[in-house]
């Protein structure tokens, strides 16, 4: 029997890396999983992919938008039409430039458009109000994690660390009594992860990304050039903090005396060196730290997490879950809480003031 107020939500995420977009259904009511559904990942093709490229760190207005918008519609509508029975779409949209500080955080993709071809009730601009609200716009995964802690029935405090296109963490107690009560969750972005490594390849080798860490693996890691990243003070700020995807791109320039193997290792170190750091903002120890993201593929990446950091290192499989689809079901999630006017985010996950609750909600014509 379902539980009330629970939907089977379709949930849609075209992440930093720019690869593609990733859609589940999750049947939930924004508090606990349900169950899972099927899931579905369309790839952006190389013409795509440089027309996204080509609007990254532009905001509405820019002529590069709109192509990148209808781009991002339409690889939306063509795999999320795949689906039956959803009876709410959570669309995230694609970045193409977050500046919680200054100009506001950019998605593009119209969920209206979305909301008429599929004919679903669509929750969309998922980041805005929070940056609005005086929060980082990003992570907001983390009232999901929070679902999936209690979902796997841990007991104890454990993080989930997302190795996308720029890492992300949450800290979870998954004793407390809710997602929202003060202490539950710490979330924040850890660094750079696959972005600049994805940069190196694509750059040097004309490959998209390296495949299960081989080129690293080859080389040495400068250990001396990760402890120099290691020094910005971005890593020791405190939470809330969030990254745009090119925030370190700068890094490359000061790899060039390096060869594309020792290169891709050191830049493979810094990631697993952005988490390392980040176990000082943690309220408590965690045990276990659970991956999910196309980071977790690289066993280099995580070689190199495991002698960094003390707690056991897992994939998210380990505990049950689908790491390639876990953003996307985020979104399925949220767009449920938005829809039954809860919040999506709170001091510790983007540190607003208080909770907000995001989203705006587009319905398909009668
Ligand atoms: N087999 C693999 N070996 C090495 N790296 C891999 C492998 N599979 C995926 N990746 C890395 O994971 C990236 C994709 O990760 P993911 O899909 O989690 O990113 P995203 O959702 O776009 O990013 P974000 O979470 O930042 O929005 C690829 O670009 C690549 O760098
Ligand atoms: C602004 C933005 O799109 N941020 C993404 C990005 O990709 C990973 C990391 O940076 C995280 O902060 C966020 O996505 C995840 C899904 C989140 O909001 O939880």
């Amino acid at each position: 029997m379902r539980k009330d107020g629970a939907l089977w939500a379709l949930g849609a995420m075209s992440g930093t890396s720019l690869d593609g977009v990733d859609a589940a259904m999750v049947l939930t009511d924004g508090v606990t999983i349900e169950g899972f559904g099927p899931s579905a990942y369309r790839p952006y093709t190389p013409d795509e992919q440089d027309l996204l490229r080509a609007a990254l760190g532009q905001w509405p207005g820019d002529p590069n938008v709109a192509a990148a918008a209808e781009t991002v519609e339409n690889a939306h509508a063509e795999v999320l039409s795949r689906f039956t029975g959803a009876e709410l779409l959570g669309f995230h949209g694609q970045t193409l430039a977050h500046d919680p500080a200054g100009r506001g955080t950019h998605q593009c993709g119209n969920g209206a458009v979305l909301a008429q071809v599929l004919n679903l009730p669509t929750v969309w601009d998922f980041r805005s109000c929070d940056v609005t609200m005086g929060g980082q716009g990003a992570p907001l995964a983390p009232f999901f994690h929070f679902a999936c802690a209690r979902h796997i029935g841990a007991t104890e405090p454990l993080a989930v660390l997302n190795l996308g296109g720029v890492g992300n963490l949450t800290w979870i107690d998954p004793t407390a009594d809710k997602a929202e009560a003060p202490g539950a969750l710490l979330a924040f972005d850890t660094g750079p992860a696959n972005a600049p490594l994805n940069d190196l390849m694509r750059d040097r080798l004309g490959l998209p990304f390296d495949a299960d860490g081989a080129l690293a693996a080859q080389g040495e890691v400068d250990e001396a050039f990760v402890a120099m990243v290691m020094t910005d003070p971005w890593f020791d700020h405190p939470p809330p903090k969030s990254l745009d995807r090119n925030d370190f791109h700068g890094l490359l320039d000061h790899l060039e005396m390096l060869s594309d193997a020792d290169a891709a290792a050191t830049l493979t170190a810094v990631a697993a060196a952005g988490v390392a750091a980040a176990q000082i903002h943690f309220p408590a120890p965690v045990s276990r730290i659970l991956v999910t993201g196309g980071g977790r593929h690289n066993p280099r990446l995580m070689a190199e997490l495991r002698r960094r950091i003390p707690s056991t290192i897992d994939p998210v499989e380990a505990a049950g879950l689908d790491g390639d689809m876990l953003e996307a079901q985020a979104f399925a999630f949220l767009a449920v809480r938005v829809l039954r006017k809860m919040a999506t985010s709170s001091p510790g996950t983007t540190g607003t003031p208080a909770l907000v609750g995001g989203g705006q909600i587009s319905r398909p014509d009668p």
